[in-house]
């Protein structure tokens, strides 16, 4: 058996948020270390609403300085509709955070997809794969992006990002980006980062609370069909990179190790 993801645990969203802003802060930290900027993805549905709470949170002390000036942020999945549409990945991130950033923690770099190719989906993801590489480039032969920190949610299906359960695209080897024509969740037409673009992350957070994730979290957890849906798929390819942070409802009836603090 490889290494095992990080479930951790806590009493409600409030204490999930506070320890997503710790994990946060000490990956942004290494990467200023590294390389002086900290690149990473970010997902749609209810993950940026727990991340805005922890990362617009007061400030604890020196160590717990977010600085966004050095962030660089890419969508790990978007949906292909304008981006003040309501399906967009960007208007709820937007919302939910960039608009509410003070002005003395920074202003990130934020990659939106490129609107011009919103009816070509094969284009779309090739832009934006060529505006991954364009950040990433610096680095001597980039083979595949490794982004910092990947943010990722779970859907009921066991569905991350834009990679939904049997799809041909989880299967995809070369690109980093790829789309989806077909989602079984609305809207249809979608890009996403691919499994190895997520897998080589350095650190990959998944954000899962509430009573409506019990049942999908058993199943990537506890079973042997729950490996074969794309965040097991995930957990399987990361293995000790990724950290769930869930909440008590969430993790209620999940037999697999928890922990309840970082
Ligand atoms: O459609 C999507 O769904 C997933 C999961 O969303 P959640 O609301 O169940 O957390 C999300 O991570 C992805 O970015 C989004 O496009």
């Amino acid at each position: 058996m490889g290494a095992q993801p990080i479930l951790y645990s806590f009493d409600d969203v409030d204490a999930v948020s506070k320890a997503l802003r710790k994990y946060v802060i000490e990956a942004q930290n290494a990467a200023f270390q590294r390389h002086d900027r900290f690149q990473i993805s970010v997902s749609g549905g209810s993950l940026p609403k727990t991340l805005a709470q922890g990362l617009l949170a007061d400030s604890l002390g020196s160590g717990d300085k977010v600085d966004f000036s050095k962030w660089e942020i890419f969508f790990a999945d978007e949906r292909a509709v304008p981006l003040d549409h309501e399906d967009s990945n960007y208007k709820l991130l937007k919302e939910e955070l960039l608009d509410k950033i003070p002005k003395e923690l920074g202003t990130p770099t934020v990659h939106p997809i490129n609107l011009r190719y919103l009816d070509d989906l094969q284009e779309l993801a090739d832009q934006y794969q060529a505006e991954i590489l364009q950040s990433f480039a610096a680095k001597d032969s980039v083979k595949i992006p490794v982004f910092d920190l990947h943010l990722l949610g779970a859907g009921p299906d066991g569905h991350t990002c834009s990679l939904f359960p049997g799809h041909d695209l989880l299967r995809e080897t070369n690109a980093w980006v790829g789309y989806e024509a077909n989602s079984p969740k609305p809207p249809p037409r979608r890009i996403t980062l691919t499994l190895p673009v997520l897998t080589h992350g350095l650190k990959l957070a998944y954000v899962t609370t509430g009573d409506g994730k019990g049942e999908i979290l058993h199943k990537i957890f506890d079973t042997e069909e729950g490996k074969t849906l794309p965040c097991g798929l995930v957990n399987e390819g990361a293995g000790d990179r990724v950290a769930w942070f869930t909440d008590t409802k969430a993790v209620k009836g999940v037999q697999f190790p928890k922990k309840s603090s970082l």
